[in-house]
C-alpha cells in the first residue's frame, strides 16, 4: 500500500487514477508521494518516507530541488500541462492592456440607476477607446510551452512576433509558425516590441531579468505582461517606469504589495493555470508520473534526476538507486549485488548534473542485507526496493 499526500487542491479526476493500492493521508511523514501546486516547501521538513513529489504544473520554485535530490527524492513537473490555460489569460492580458475594457464595464456598472445609461454612453465611451494587437509588434521572451503557444496565437491575430530563447528545444522549434522572427538578442525585443511577454521559469540566471536597464531601452507606452514570476521584473523600476508613462501597462499574474493598486497595472491573483482543463491535465499528468515511479521505478519529467525507463519489472526483482553523479558507483553496486548472490538481467544507468540514478533488474529478489550494503556505498542516497 502506497500512501500520498496533497499540500494544495488537486483535481479529482487525477485523483481517481490512483489504484486501490494507494490511500490519501494528510500526515506528510507518511507520505510516499507529495502532490502540489504553489505551497512552498522550502521551510518544510522532508519525510525520510517521502520519495516522490510531483507538482501539478510547470514552476518548480517553490520546491527545494536540490535538497530533494540529496534526500534521494525524486521531483516531478508536468511540462505542457496547464499551457493553453496561461496562453489564453496572456491573450486576454494584451486585449484588456489595449482598450480600456475593464474601466469601461465599471462605468457602466456604476450608472445602473441611471436611466440615460445607454445615451450617456455614447458620450463617455472616448474615455475608455484603445488601440488594436492586429500589425503590433509583440516580443516574446521564452519560446517554451508557454512561449510557443502564445506566439502562434499572436500571429493568427495579426501580430508581427519576435521570439527569443537561446535554450529553445528542438520540438518547441518546430512547433513555430514560420512567420515568427528569430531573435538572438534580447536587447532587439527590448527597443523594437510593443507588446513584451517573459515565459521562462525562476532561476538565479533569471531572476530580476526585467530590469531597470531593460525597462530604460524599451519603447515610450510598451505593454509588459508577466505570467512567469513576479521577481523575474525590478517591480520597483517598473513602478517607476508605469508613473512616468514609459511603460503603459503591466499585466501580471502575482498580486504583491508592490504593485497591487498601481495605476496602469492589471492583476490577476494568479490564475494562468485556474482551469477546469488546467487542472485536470496536470492532476493525470502528476499521479501518472508517480505511480510509474512508485511501481516501477521509471523517471519521467523530472527536474532534479533524469528520466529512466526499464517499463514495467518482468523480473523477480528491481532495485532503485539514487546516487550522486560521480565515479565508479557502477562497479560497486554490481559487486555487492555479486557477493550477495543474485545475478542481473538487466540495468540502466542514467545522469543529471550532480545526481544519477541506477534501475537493476535481478534473478531473484532483492533483500534488506543486500540494500544496507549498497546504502552504505559513498555516494548512494536512496535504495528502494520496486520489487
Ligand atoms: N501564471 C501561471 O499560472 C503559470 C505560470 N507559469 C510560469 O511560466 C514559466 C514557463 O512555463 P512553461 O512555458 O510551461 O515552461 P517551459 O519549461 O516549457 O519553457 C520555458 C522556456 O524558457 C526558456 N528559457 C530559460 N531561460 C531563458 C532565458 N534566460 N531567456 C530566454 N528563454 C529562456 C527555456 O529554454 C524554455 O524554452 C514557468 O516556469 C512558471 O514559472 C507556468 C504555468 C502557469
Ligand atoms: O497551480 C497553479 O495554479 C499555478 C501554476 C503555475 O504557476 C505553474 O504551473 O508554474
Amino acid at each position: 500500500m502506497f500512501q500520498y499526500s496533497c499540500l494544495n487542491p488537486i483535481a479529482e479526476i487525477g485523483l481517481r487514477n490512483f489504484s486501490a493500492d494507494y490511500e490519501k493521508t494528510d500526515h506528510l511523514e507518511e507520505a510516499d508521494a507529495v502532490l502540489v501546486r504553489s505551497a512552498k516547501m522550502h521551510d518544510m521538513e522532508l519525510p525520510d518516507k517521502l520519495v516522490a513529489v510531483a507538482r501539478a504544473g510547470a514552476g518548480v520554485n517553490n520546491i527545494p530541488l536540490e535538497l530533494c535530490a540529496e534526500h534521494g527524492i525524486v521531483v516531478f513537473n508536468t511540462p505542457g500541462a496547464n499551457a493553453n490555460g496561461v496562453k489564453e489569460l496572456v491573450l486576454a492580458g494584451m486585449l484588456l492592456a489595449s482598450r480600456d475594457i475593464v474601466g469601461g464595464v465599471e462605468w457602466v456598472k456604476s450608472q445602473e440607476d441611471n436611466p440615460e445609461v445607454g445615451k450617456l454612453a455614447e458620450k463617455q465611451k472616448k474615455k475608455f477607446a484603445g488601440c488594436e494587437i492586429s500589425g503590433k509588434k509583440l516580443g516574446i521572451i521564452g519560446l517554451g510551452a508557454i512561449g510557443q503557444l502564445v506566439a502562434n496565437a499572436a500571429t493568427h491575430l495579426g501580430m508581427d512576433v519576435y521570439g527569443y530563447d537561446p535554450y529553445i528545444s528542438v520540438d518547441a522549434a518546430w512547433n513555430l509558425s514560420r512567420t515568427i522572427h528569430h531573435i538572438q538578442d534580447v536587447n532587439d525585443i527590448y527597443s523594437d516590441c510593443d507588446y513584451i511577454t517573459i515565459h521562462v521559469p525562476l532561476l538565479e540566471s533569471t531572476k530580476g531579468m526585467i530590469s531597470r536597464d531593460a525597462i530604460s531601452l524599451m519603447k515610450e507606452g510598451v505593454v509588459i505582461l508577466n505570467f512567469a514570476r513576479d521577481t523575474l521584473v525590478d517591480e520597483a523600476a517598473l513602478v517607476e517606469a508605469l508613473r512616468s508613462g514609459k511603460v503603459k501597462k503591466y499585466v501580471t499574474d502575482f498580486a504583491n504589495p508592490t504593485v497591487a493598486g498601481v495605476p496602469g497595472t492589471l492583476i490577476t491573483p494568479h490564475l494562468g493555470a485556474s482551469t477546469e482543463e488546467a487542472e485536470d491535465n496536470c492532476a493525470i499528468m502528476a499521479v501518472k508520473e508517480i505511480r510509474d515511479y512508485l511501481e516501477n521505478g521509471n523517471i519521467k519529467n523530472s527536474v532534479n534526476y533524469p528520466n529512466c525507463d526499464m517499463g514495467m519489472c518482468s523480473a523477480e526483482g528491481r532495485i532503485a538507486i539514487n546516487h550522486r553523479n560521480i565515479v565508479n558507483m557502477i562497479s560497486q553496486f554490481t559487486k555487492v549485488i555479486g557477493e550477495a548472490g543474485v545475478n542481473i538481467s538487466d540495468m540502466t544507468n542514467k545522469s543529471k548534473a550532480n545526481y544519477a540514478y541506477t534501475l537493476i533488474d535481478l534473478e531473484s529478489p532483492a533483500n534488506e542485507d543486500m540494500v544496507k550494503a549498497l546504502e552504505a556505498i559513498d555516494g548512494v542516497l536512496r535504495v528502494r526496493i520496486v520489487k
